[in-house]
C-alpha cells in the first residue's frame, strides 16, 4: 500500500477535533495538509527496498575495513511514532575486492530509518543489507539515539543515550565490538 494523501489528511484533522482543537481555525486550516505531506516524507523509506542502493557495486583491490561513521538519521518510533535521531557508524570488510560506493552505505541508512521502526531492528536491517548484496567477510553497525518519546513525554531523561549494534562474519565477535565502540564513539565522549 503506498501513501494516502487524502486519508492521512482526514486522519490529522480528525486528531485535531480528538484533542480538542478547531481545524476551522485560521491557524490550522492548512495543518493537516502539511501534517500528511510530513509523514510522507519521514516515512518515504516504505517506498523502497533500501538494500538495492547496495547492487551496484565495484571492484578494488582491498579486503581492509570500510567505515563510515557518524552518518546522521532520523526515524520514527513505532511504539509512539515519535522521532528518535542520532548517528550511525557502518563497517564492513570486504571479500574478493567486492566494494559499494560510500554514499550508498548512508543510502541504506536512510532508507530503512525513513520507516515506522525500533533502532534494534533498523540496525540488523542495515547489516542484513550489506550482507546479502555485498557477501562480505564481516559487518559491523553501531547506531546511537535520542528517543523523542524518552525526553519529551514519559520518562523524560533529556541526553539519555541508546547505543545499539549488530556485528556479522569475522567482525562477530566481543574485542572487535570494543574496538569498534571506542572507534566510533570513543572521540565523542
Ligand atoms: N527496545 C526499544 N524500545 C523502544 C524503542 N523506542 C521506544 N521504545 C520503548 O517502547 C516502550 C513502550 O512501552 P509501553 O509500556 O507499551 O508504552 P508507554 O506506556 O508509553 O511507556 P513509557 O515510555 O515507559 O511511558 C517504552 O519503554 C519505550 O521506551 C526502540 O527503538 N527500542
Ligand atoms: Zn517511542
Amino acid at each position: 500500500m503506498s501513501f494516502n494523501q487524502r486519508a492521512a489528511e482526514a486522519a490529522v484533522r480528525d486528531l485535531l477535533i480528538a484533542v480538542g482543537e478547531d481545524p476551522e481555525r485560521e491557524g490550522l486550516l492548512e495543518t493537516p495538509a502539511r501534517v500528511a505531506r510530513a509523514w510522507k516524507e519521514l516515512l518515504s523509506g516504505l517506498d523502497e527496498d533500501p538494500a538495492k542502493h547496495l547492487e551496484k557495486h565495484f571492484t578494488v583491490e582491498t579486503d581492509e575495513m570500510v567505515l563510515v561513521r557518524d552518518i546522521e538519521f532520523h526515524s520514527v518510533c513505532e511504539h509512539h511514532l515519535l522521532p528518535f535521531h542520532g548517528r550511525a557508524h557502518v563497517a564492513y570488510i570486504p571479500r574478493d575486492n567486492k566494494v559499494t560506493g560510500l554514499s550508498k552505505l548512508a543510502r541504506v541508512v536512510e532508507g530503512y530509518a525513513r520507516r515506522p521502526q525500533v533502532q534494534e531492528r533498523l540496525t540488523t536491517q542495515i547489516a542484513q543489507a550489506l550482507v546479502e548484496k555485498l557477501n562480505p567477510q564481516g559487518v559491523c553497525v553501531i547506531m546511537e539515539a535520542e528517543h523523542l518519546c524518552m525526553t519529551m513525554r514519559g520518562i523524560r531523561k533529556t541526553g539519555a543515550t541508546t547505543v545499539t549494534s549488530k556485528l556479522c562474519g569475522v567482525m562477530n565477535n566481543s574485542a572487535t565490538r570494543q574496538e569498534m565502540m571506542t572507534l566510533v564513539m570513543g572521540g565523542n565522549r
